[in-house]
């Protein structure tokens, strides 16, 4: 792992097909460790009306990436942020420590969505994306592997390993930013 910030709290990207659990993990563990955000960008994108342009197809925003990026840059650079979006190539590298892709079989994925409400069409559309590792392509071209943590999660108890395994990351990341921030104050 190499640092390359100054920031004392982590920032986190959780990113992935809808339904594979991004606001359940994101949610989970902003509760767990003392001092991380959690946001659903698509949530602020219709609060804070980021956008110009209505998807009829799918009756959602076009969301406006320049003022989705303005509108979080003072928070991302405190540090200590959990993003939460299904699509991540447009945010600047800088922001992340951690980018956590999570996957969902098609079975259960399917179940979740279909539970969830969304028409077949939508259903079959996000299907499509995790089959095609469309999520792990534009994470895999934006991020460095490195700090790309791809986790499984279809049940329960890989929920808790995955946040298990976050917070050791998590821990790892604190230590080396303590050390480089010793070093610095030697030099
Ligand atoms: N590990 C898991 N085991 C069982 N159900 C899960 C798990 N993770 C998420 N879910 C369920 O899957 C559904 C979709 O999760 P959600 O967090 O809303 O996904 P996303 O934010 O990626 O759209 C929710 O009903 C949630 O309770």
């Amino acid at each position: 792992m190499e640092i390359e910030n100054n920031r004392q709290k982590p920032n986190i990207l959780i990113t992935g097909t809808p339904g594979v659990g991004k606001s359940t993990l994101g949610k989970l563990l902003s509760e767990h460790i003392d001092g991380l955000q959690y946001v659903d960008v698509g949530l602020l994108i219709n609060q804070k009306k980021l956008y110009k342009e209505w998807n009829q197809e799918f009756n959602v925003p076009e969301f406006d990436q320049d003022m989705v990026c303005d509108e979080l840059e003072n928070a991302m650079q405190t540090g200590g942020m959990i993003i939460d979006f299904h699509t991540s190539s447009f945010f600047p590298e800088r922001w992340f420590d951690l980018v956590v892709l999570l996957r969902t079989n098609n079975t259960v994925l399917y179940d979740r969505l279909k539970a969830r409400g969304y028409e077949d069409k939508k259903i079959t559309e996000n299907i499509e994306c995790e089959i095609l590792d469309v999520s792990k392509d534009e994470v895999e071209s934006s991020y460095k592997q490195n700090i790309i943590m791809e986790l499984n999660n279809e049940e329960v108890p890989q929920l808790e390993q995955n946040i298990l395994q976050i917070i050791e990351y998590l821990k790892q990341w604190k230590q080396m930013q303590l050390q480089k921030q010793q070093q610095q104050q030697i030099q």
